[in-house]
């Protein structure tokens, strides 16, 4: 059996797995990519996450048809694939093997190539291999011929009529304004009580009230019965369904790896166990991205790249735990964003704050772009006077969002963003407002 030993070894093709590998032939050290499928050279993101489901909510706005669109989608995705695998593969230390990597030892790795089988060692390893849709037990699941993940629904020849939705979280969120864009019946079935239980209620109930009206259906608390080839029975009650989108949470992508070989270990949520430094059990070996735990975002997987390369080439300051602004954009229509505390949370946690609220409607950009829809809060610290949360949904909230976060990480007070000059019309100048909106 062939075995090629290359001082770094990556596993998974993801943001930070590249970005990795990039750095680490740029400082003189060869590397190896090891990822299972040619088509996910990059990672979700470019090829069956972020990127194409923008490019296809996007293409609804610019109210394209759905054929369109997705032909739009595959040139983007196409796109981005390329780029994703040029920018690491070319790199002169760079090499890319293909196949399935599970751990034999600490520093050796078994590739398996559809059965053709090599191995591979390696001084340090890093595990970046990313996360995979839940696929809860419901009756009928496996068997119906409809039932699709984000993958699938992405890949649809055509529009279904009827579009249930299992899972009222990010993706069933996004997806669920995307195929009612393009004007599929989109029923959403949720089982818990409570719609989008991180926010605080006044801003889920306007979102929910205005999925509603925009025609999406929405179920909350209902137990999923079973799902059949034309329908998902839910709480005794059968919805008409030509495709079914689960979209119930993902998983670490750990089940090929055989981590135990190597000495990995796991949280108790099943994500690899890591260090304030992302070095897991084992010495020699890193885990990044989704497989980690700790958020599901493309951002946060460039950041883990930022905190490893910092430990191996930098000065080694960079820690998890100095990772503490960390902004969200739900892609629904218009945008939720938020970053820092929120008032439940604030309540929760017995933290004093002045609160700052207004509607969206007063800002002139969105009669400009003719999207009123959305609310605004923030909460500031009484003593300090910096922003200790805000809250967007609105237009654009998912750009404006990124300059709270760079307010709060600089300890910006929020008279600041009050007093700022902003260009007209802009959403950013909504800032403007709400820092004068105190609600006493
Ligand atoms: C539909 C959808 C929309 C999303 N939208 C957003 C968004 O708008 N914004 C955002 O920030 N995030 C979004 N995300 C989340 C984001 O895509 C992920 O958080 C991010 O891509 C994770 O990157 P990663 O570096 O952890 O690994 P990934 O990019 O997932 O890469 C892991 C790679 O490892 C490979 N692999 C797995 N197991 C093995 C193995 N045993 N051997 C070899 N290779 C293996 C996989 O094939 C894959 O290519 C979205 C996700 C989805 C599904
Ligand atoms: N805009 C973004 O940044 C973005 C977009 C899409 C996805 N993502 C990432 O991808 C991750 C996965 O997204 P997701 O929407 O699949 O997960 P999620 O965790 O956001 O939501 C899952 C939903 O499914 C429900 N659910 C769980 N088990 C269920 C069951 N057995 N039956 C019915 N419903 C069930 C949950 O109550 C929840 O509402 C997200 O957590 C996020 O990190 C990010």
């Amino acid at each position: 059996m062939e075995t090629k030993t290359f001082k770094n070894v990556i596993i998974g093709f993801g943001k930070a797995g590249r970005a990795l590998a990039k750095s680490l032939s740029q400082h003189g050290e060869d590397v190896v990519i090891i990822e299972r499928e040619q088509a996910m050279y990059g990672g979700t993101c470019p090829n069956v996450g972020c990127a194409p489901s923008k490019t296809l909510i996007v293409a609804g706005h610019k109210n394209m048809g759905f054929k369109e669109a997705m032909t739009t989608k595959y040139k983007v995705r196409e796109m981005l694939h390329n780029g994703a695998y040029h920018g690491a593969a070319d790199e002169p230390l760079v090499s890319v093997i293909d196949g399935i990597a599970r751990f034999i030892n600490q520093h050796t790795i078994e590739v398996d190539n559809h059965g053709e089988i090599s191995r591979v060692t390696g001084e340090r390893i890093f595990i970046n291999t990313g996360a995979t849709p839940v696929i809860p037990e419901i009756a009928g699941i496996h068997e119906a011929k409809n039932v699709v993940t984000s993958e699938g629904a992405m890949d649809l020849d055509s529009l279904p009529e009827h579009l249930v939705i299992i899972g009222a979280g990010y993706i069933g969120l996004e997806f669920a304004g995307m195929f009612n864009k393009f004007g599929s019946k989109v029923t959403i079935l949720e089982p818990h009580e409570t719609f989008l239980p991180k926010e605080d209620r006044d801003v889920a109930e306007i979102i929910l009230n205005d999925l509603k009206e925009s025609g999406v259906e929405v179920h909350l608390g209902v137990a999923i019965d079973k799902i059949t080839d034309d329908s998902v029975v839910a709480g005794g009650k059968s919805y008409p369904a030509n495709k079914v989108l689960v979209a119930t949470g993902r998983r670490p992508n750990i089940s090929e790896l055989r981590l135990e070989n190597a000495g990995v270990a796991l949280w108790d949520n099943g994500y690899i166990k890591v260090d304030d430094t992302l070095k897991t059990s084992s010495d020699n070996i890193w885990a990044l991205g989704d497989v980690r735990g700790g958020g599901q975002f493309y951002y946060l997987s460039t950041d883990d790249f930022r905190i490893v390369n910092n430990q191996l080439f930098g000065d080694g300051s960079r820690l998890l735990s100095d990772r503490t602004i960390v902004p969200y954009s739900v892609f629904i229509t218009p945008t939720l964003s938020h970053v820092g505390l929120d008032e439940q949370e604030a309540q929760r946690l017995g933290v004093n704050y002045r609160l700052f609220k207004m509607a969206a409607a007063p800002i002139v950009k969105t009669k400009v772009v003719q999207e009123m829809r959305g609310l605004l809060k923030a909460l500031v610290d009484p003593e300090t006077e910096e922003i200790l949360g805000v809250t967007l949904y609105h237009e654009d909230s998912h750009e404006v969002i990124n300059l709270v976060s760079l307010a709060m990480k600089m300890h910006t007070p929020y008279t600041v963003l009050r007093d700022q000059i902003f260009t007209h019309p802009t959403m950013g100048e909504g800032l403007n407002d709400l820092f004068q909106n105190e609600v006493k």
